[in-house]
C-alpha cells in the first residue's frame, strides 16, 4: 500500500462511492469518507471494503475497494482529519453545501491561526454550475475578513463536471455482509475540473482531466444530459413508468426527450458560435447510456428536487430562456417544466413543497416564486397552457 497524499471525501453516497474514491486511490490517494448518516458510517467502518459493479449494455465486471474508513463530520475528531489533508471533495447534494461550507470555514480559521502554510484544494462534484465558484461565495460570506486574504492565498476552490449515471444503491439488507455497500455504475464516466483555479502543484490524477475550458464540458453535460435525464424522468412518470429503460422505450417520451435534447443542444451551438455535437454524437451517446437496460435506475431518484431543478439557472428552465434571446425553438423543452410541476413523490420533500405550493398559489405564481418566470411573461402562458392540456390528457 503506498499512500502519498490524503483526500477527504464528503458524501459517501453513490457518486461518493462510484466514482470519487476508485479515482483518488487508483493515483495513490488515501482517501476519508465522511458523512452525517451514522448508519451509513458505521457500516463502511466495520467492512473496510465494497465492491463496484460496473454494468453495460453488453457487459459486466467489478471493481473491488479496499481500505475505506468513513468519519463522522460531526464528531469532535473530524477537523483533525481534515486538517492534514491535501485536498477536499464534495457530493452531498445541492442543499446540504452550506453545512458542508461550515465545517470548511472552521478549519479555514484553525489552518490560520495555526499558520499553516500547505494548500488545500476543494473540488465541488454536485450537479451544479460552477459549483466550486458557488461553494467559494458561501465560505467567504462565512469567513471573517481579516482571514480573506489567507483563503485566496492557500485555498483552492474548484469548479468541476462529474458524469456518471450512478442509480440509488439496493441494499439487500443484510447489514452483515459487506455487499450492502456496494454500489452499481454504467461504465462511462468523466470528471473535468478547472486547471486555473487548482492552486499548488498539481498532481496527476489518472481519470481527472483537467480543462482552461470547463464551462463547455458543463454546459453540454448539464444541459443536454441533465436536462434530457430530468425531462424523461417527469414525463416518463406522467406515463406511468417506474426506470430510465422502460420510460425511454416508449416512443412518445422518446420522441419529447430527444427534441427536447437537440433544442438544448441548438442553444449551446448559438452559446459557442459553432456546432458542439457533430453529426448528434453526443446525444446519440447519452441516449445509450440511458437506454442499459441492466441497470434499474429509479425516475424518481432522476427527479428528486423539482424546486432545484425549475430553478432559472438549472436544466430545465435556462435552455428555454436562452433559446428565447437566440430565436430559437423551444417547444419541447416545455414538456419538462410542466411535466416536472406535477412532479409528486410523498418521499420528497420538495415534491411535497412543490405540490403545497401550487394548491395555493396556482400554476402561474408558483411559476414566478420558483422560476422566476414573470405572470405577464408570454412563456409563463406557454407553460400554464401546456400544464393544463397534459394534465386533461393524463
Ligand atoms: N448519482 C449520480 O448519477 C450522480 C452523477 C453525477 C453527479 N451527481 C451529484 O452528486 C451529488 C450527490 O449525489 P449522490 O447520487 O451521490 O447522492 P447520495 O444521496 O447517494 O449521496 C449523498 C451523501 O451525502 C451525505 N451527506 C449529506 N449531507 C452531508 C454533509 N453535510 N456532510 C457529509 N455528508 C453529507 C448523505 O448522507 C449521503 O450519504 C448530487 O449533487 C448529484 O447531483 C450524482
Ligand atoms: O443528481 P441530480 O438530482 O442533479 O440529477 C439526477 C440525474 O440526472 C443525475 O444524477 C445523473 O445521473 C448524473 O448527472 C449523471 O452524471
Amino acid at each position: 500500500m503506498r499512500f502519498f497524499m490524503k483526500a477527504l471525501h464528503f458524501g459517501s453516497g453513490n457518486i461518493g462511492r462510484g466514482l470519487v474514491v476508485p479515482i483518488l486511490q487508483k493515483s495513490d490517494y488515501e482517501v476519508y469518507l465522511a458523512d452525517v448518516d451514522t448508519n451509513l458510517i458505521q457500516l463502511i467502518n466495520k467492512f473496510n471494503k465494497y465492491r463496484i459493479n460496473i454494468i453495460g449494455n453488453k457487459n459486466r465486471y467489478f471493481q473491488d475497494i479496499f481500505n475505506v474508513k468513513c468519519i463522522d463530520v460531526n464528531s469532535h475528531y473530524f477537523s483533525d482529519y481534515l486538517f492534514c489533508v491535501d485536498l477536499v471533495t464534495i457530493s452531498v447534494g445541492v442543499n446540504n453545501l452550506y453545512t458542508v461550507a461550515i465545517k470548511i470555514v472552521n478549519n479555514i480559521i484553525i489552518r490560520f491561526k495555526k499558520n499553516h502554510k500547505k494548500v488545500l484544494n476543494i473540488i465541488v462534484c454536485e450537479n451544479i454550475v460552477l459549483g466550486g465558484t458557488k461553494f467559494k461565495k458561501i465560505v467567504l460570506k462565512m469567513l471573517p475578513l481579516h482571514i480573506h486574504q489567507y483563503c485566496h492565498n492557500y485555498i483552492g476552490f474548484i469548479d468541476s463536471c462529474v458524469d456518471r449515471i450512478i442509480p440509488l444503491t439496493n441494499h439487500n439488507n443484510d447489514y452483515n455482509h459487506p455487499s450492502c455497500l456496494d454500489v452499481s455504475v454504467e461504465p462511462f464516466y468523466e470528471w473535468v475540473i478547472d486547471q486555473k483555479q487548482y492552486k499548488g502543484c498539481y498532481k496527476h490524477i489518472v481519470g481527472i482531466v483537467k480543462t482552461k475550458n470547463l464551462s463547455f464540458f458543463l454546459d453540454r453535460k448539464f444541459f443536454i444530459l441533465n436536462t434530457g435525464h430530468a425531462i424523461l424522468a417527469y414525463f416518463g412518470l406522467l406515463h406511468g413508468y417506474e426506470t430510465t429503460y422502460q420510460a425511454i422505450n416508449d416512443m412518445n417520451v422518446k420522441n419529447i426527450v430527444q427534441q427536447s435534447m437537440k433544442e438544448s443542444m441548438n442553444v449551446l451551438n448559438s452559446k459557442y458560435n459553432q456546432i458542439i455535437d457533430k453529426n448528434d454524437i453526443y446525444i446519440s451517446s447519452v441516449f445509450d447510456r440511458f437506454n442499459n437496460k441492466n441497470i434499474t435506475d429509479y425516475l424518481l431518484r432522476i427527479g428528486r428536487n423539482p424546486i432545484n431543478k425549475l430553478k432559472k439557472q438549472d436544466r430545465l428552465i435556462k435552455p428555454i430562456i436562452q433559446a428565447i434571446q437566440f430565436n430559437l425553438s423551444y417547444k419541447y423543452l416545455l414538456y419538462g417544466v410542466a411535466s416536472a410541476l406535477m412532479y409528486k413523490n410523498i418521499h420528497d420533500n420538495e415534491a411535497i413543497k412543490l405540490q403545497n405550493l401550487i394548491k395555493e398559489y396556482g400554476i402561474s405564481l408558483v411559476l414566478y416564486k420558483v422560476s422566476e418566470i414573470d405572470v405577464h411573461h408570454y412563456l409563463n402562458n406557454e407553460i400554464v397552457y401546456l400544464y393544463n392540456k397534459i394534465k386533461k390528457n393524463i
